[in-house]
Order: C-alpha cells, then sequence, then structure tokens
C-alpha cells in the first residue's frame, strides 16, 4: 500500500503542488491523467523517494519514505521500486544486455537480464545497441530493467508519450500484463486518455491536487 498525507512541494515561491490525502492499494493498477506541467512527474518522484517533499508523509509498505536518510532511501528505492522515467534514462552507446547488467550492482536480482528481455519480447535484441532501436523497443528495454528485480511498485511516467497508437497501446498492455503476473501496484501517468481502459482505476490528477499554482 502506498499512501500520501499532507504531501506538499514547494519548488519555489510561484510553483507549489499539494497532493490530497491518498492511498493506492496493493495489487491494483492505477492510470493518472493530467495535462503537462500539472505535477505527475514530481508525483511519482515523491513517491519514488527521489523529490522529498516540503510537508507530509508519503509510506510505501512500511517505510516512511520521506524519513528515510539517504543510505536507506537507496536500499527502499532498489527494493520496491521500478521506476521508467520520461527520459528512459538507457545508455545508448550501450548494448540492451549491459543496460540491464548494470542494474545487477545496485542490488540483489530476481531475474536475469536474458529473462527479463524475453518476457517483453526482446529476447532477441540482447546484443543490440540501444541507439539502433525503435522508441517501443526502448520503452521495452526500461521495462525489461525494472523487472529485473520484480519491484512491488511500477511507476511509469509517459510510457507512450513518443509512440504512436498502436505502439502506445501494445506498451500498455505489456505493462499490466507484467503489474497481473507480479501483482505489484502500478501507476501510470499519461496525458492519453485513451489508454485508460487498461487500468483497475482511472485519476483525473486534477482530482488529486489541493491546490497547483504556477505564476
Ligand atoms: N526541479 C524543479 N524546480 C522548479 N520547478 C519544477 C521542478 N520540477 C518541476 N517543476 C515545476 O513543477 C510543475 C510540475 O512539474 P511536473 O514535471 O511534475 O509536471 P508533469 O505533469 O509531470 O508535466 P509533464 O507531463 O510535462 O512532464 C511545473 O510547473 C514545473 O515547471
Amino acid at each position: 500500500m502506498i499512501s500520501l498525507e499532507g504531501v506538499r512541494k514547494v519548488y519555489n515561491r510561484e510553483t507549489h503542488i499539494s497532493i490530497r490525502d491518498f492511498v493506492f492499494e496493493d495489487g491494483t493498477s492505477y492510470c493518472i491523467l493530467g495535462p503537462s506541467g500539472s505535477g505527475k512527474s514530481t508525483l511519482l518522484n515523491i513517491i519514488a523517494g527521489i523529490t522529498k517533499p516540503t510537508e507530509g508523509e508519503v509510506c510505501v509498505g512500511e517505510n516512511r519514505v520521506s524519513s528515510l536518510l539517504e543510505k536507506e532511501l537507496d536500499r527502499f528505492r532498489f527494493e520496491y521500486i521500478g521506476y521508467i522515467p520520461q527520459d528512459l534514462k538507457l545508455l545508448d552507446e550501450f548494448t540492451v544486455v549491459d543496460n540491464l547488467s548494470m542494474v545487477e550492482l545496485g542490488g540483489e536480482i530476481t531475474k536475469k537480464p536474458e529473462e527479463a528481455l524475453k518476457w517483453v519480447g526482446l529476447g532477441h535484441k540482447l546484443r543490440a545497441k540501444i541507439k539502433r532501436l525503435s522508441g517501443g523497443e526502448k520503452q521495452r528495454v526500461a521495462i525489461a530493467r525494472v523487472l529485473l528485480k520484480s519491484p512491488k511498485v511500477m511507476l511509469c511516467d509517459e510510457p507512450t508519450g513518443s509512440l504512436n497508437t498502436a505502439k502506445g497501446i501494445e506498451i500498455m498492455e505489456l505493462l499490466v500484463k507484467i503489474h497481473k503476473e507480479e501483482n505489484n501496484i502500478l501507476i501510470v501517468v499519461t496525458h492519453d486518455d485513451r489508454m485508460c481502459k487498461y487500468f483497475d482505476k482511472v485519476i483525473k490528477f486534477e482530482d488529486m491536487l489541493g491546490g497547483i499554482r504556477d505564476a
């Protein structure tokens, strides 16, 4: 379970984001819909322990994320969080399998890179360089990378942003299939309302906000 209580992020005098108290239930997939700049990435970063909220409490399982020390945060992120950021953060000049092997340095993995890549339909591209892949294939590599450690929470930031509709649907279906097999919490943020139907719960991001001001 993920719970947010009194969470507020102040970036500067003009921009502050307040999230209403909210609980994400175990074994459930969520689609959060909202326009660009509304604070969706901020929310994911707060849950992942990447951005520290200015106020409030975030709990993921038994972890009080907002109170963890830096070293505890590393362990928490490795054990709990599979984050697929908007820019994917893949190393272009390295091969697919090398991009995944680097994750092993962060802790103990539950799947081999080859196995995770088979799950996402990329078993035949192990030795391809990232820069030679299509947008959809890169997205699959990023999904395989988080799969290595079977995270309890999968967070995806605009996974279909750079894809056409057909490829976007394939990626959403893959994410939901993995979520069901792993029985984790899946939270996908997107501005594309055509993707809603794949999820257990759809939330309009504006309904999660207690106020955003951007002067
Ligand atoms: N590090 C930062 N410093 C200052 N302002 C920031 C920072 N990160 C985000 N913001 C601001 O906070 C607001 C919300 O940004 P955020 O990236 O969370 O929105 P978003 O809904 O994910 O947008 P997008 O869909 O375009 O990625 C924006 O006004 C943005 O400019």
